[in-house]
């Protein structure tokens, strides 16, 4: 059985389905904080908190826990610089308890769900896994810290991990079981639905004045399928050789700009998006692009929907099911 944290959240729930398509039996654990009771697709659920040893001690004794996939986090940049102790308390002291657990009953897989944000503001682009870690916010020093404290227990307890350091998740379930569902929602391509809708007044573009072509902010958007069939690989991976610790970066090795990203919704959509152009958001970089060539060549992963209209058509799928026109 595969424990899945945080399987009632956006990217836990489309992997939760991913690993249950593959034949895993799958446990979700989620208190409930951010994700959502009908996106908990596990085979069994168990409601609580990581922060409790002693719920976390109830669940590994009655379940015969193979593996773990974390995707349990407080994963906010903005409210991680205003509450950094709720991050250290969730991010760190959660995934410590977890850890400790996992030992206490042999449990020696263990995926950690990392980000883009443990390389702050990188000079070389595309970002390889050897690029200077300096993360400029408190969530990404959780992560970090996790990716390290990782390398730690592989050395002194034997328990085998896999990192992988998302960029921009986004897009929905191809077949509309579950997407994105935030709140509150921090993230540019549902933020865009909103403002179509009229849900807000409009989308504030974050500054155009970066040193890009249009002068907005470069991203990696990759789909959040090929992210859950990233998780599956890297747990078969550690299925057959559970002593390793590695970390991948997973994105497209596309950059699209918030412009092109409002370009190709409009198109999807069919819809103009009620716009304005604001100043930068404090600490955005202006450019984060991936080099997951060490995932395709290690994990023989290769994102299959990497076309940007194909993540933002399925996303305004899920959207327009999820919260339909009042
Ligand atoms: N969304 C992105 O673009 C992105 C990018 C990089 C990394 N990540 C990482 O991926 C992971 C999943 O992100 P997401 O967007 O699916 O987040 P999400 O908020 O949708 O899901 C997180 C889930 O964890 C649960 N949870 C939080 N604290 C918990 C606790 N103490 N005990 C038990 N359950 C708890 C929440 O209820 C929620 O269901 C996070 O670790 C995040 O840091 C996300
Ligand atoms: O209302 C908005 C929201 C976003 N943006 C822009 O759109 C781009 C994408 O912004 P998101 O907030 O969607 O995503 P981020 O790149 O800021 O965040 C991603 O990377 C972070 C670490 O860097 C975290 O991991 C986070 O979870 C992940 O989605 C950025 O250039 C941002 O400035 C806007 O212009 N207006």
């Amino acid at each position: 059985m595969i424990l899945v944290t945080g399987g009632a959240g956006y990217i836990g729930s489309v992997t939760t389905l991913a690993l249950k398509e593959e034949g895993f039996e799958v446990l979700v654990v989620d208190d409930f904080s951010k994700g959502h009771r009908d996106l908990a697709f596990g085979d069994r659920l168990e409601e609580g908190d990581l922060r409790d040893p002693a719920f976390l001690e109830g669940v590994f004794s009655r379940y015969p826990v193979e593996g773990v996939l974390h995707f349990a986090a407080r994963s906010l940049v903005g409210e991680s610089m205003s509450d950094p102790e709720g991050y250290y308390d969730v991010n760190l002291r959660g995934t410590l308890n977890l850890l400790a657990t996992m030992r206490a009953h042999g449990v020696r897989r263990f995926v950690l769900s990392s980000t883009a944000a443990v390389y702050g503001d990188p000079t070389e682009q595309p970002i390889s896994e050897e690029a200077p870690k300096v993360p400029t916010n408190t969530y990404g020093e959780t992560k970090l810290f996790l990716e390290g404290a990782l390398r730690r227990y592989r050395d002194a307890y034997g328990m085998g991990s896999v990192s992988l350091r998302y960029f921009n998740a986004a897009g929905a379930d191809p077949r509309c079981r579950t997407g994105e569902h935030h709140v509150p929602e921090t993230h540019l391509i549902p933020l865009i639905f909103d403002a179509i809708e009229g849900r807000r007044k409009h989308l504030t573009l974050f500054g155009e004045d970066y040193p890009t072509p249009d002068g907005t902010c470069i991203r990696d958007y990759v789909h959040v399928t090929d992210l859950a069939q990233a998780h599956v690989r890297a747990l078969r991976r550690l299925l057959e050789a559970p002593d390793r610790c590695e970390a991948f970066n997973l994105g497209n090795g596309d950059g699209h700009s918030v412009r092109q990203v409002l370009q190709v919704a409009e198109k999807a959509t069919g819809r103009p998006v009620p716009l304005e152009v604001g100043p930068r958001r404090s600490g955005d970089p202006s450019r984060l692009v991936a080099s997951s060539r060490k995932a395709q060549e290690v994990l023989g992963w290769v994102p299959e929907h990497g076309d940007l209209e194909d993540i933002v058509s399925t996303a305004w799928a899920w959207y327009i099911k999820r919260f339909p026109a009042d």
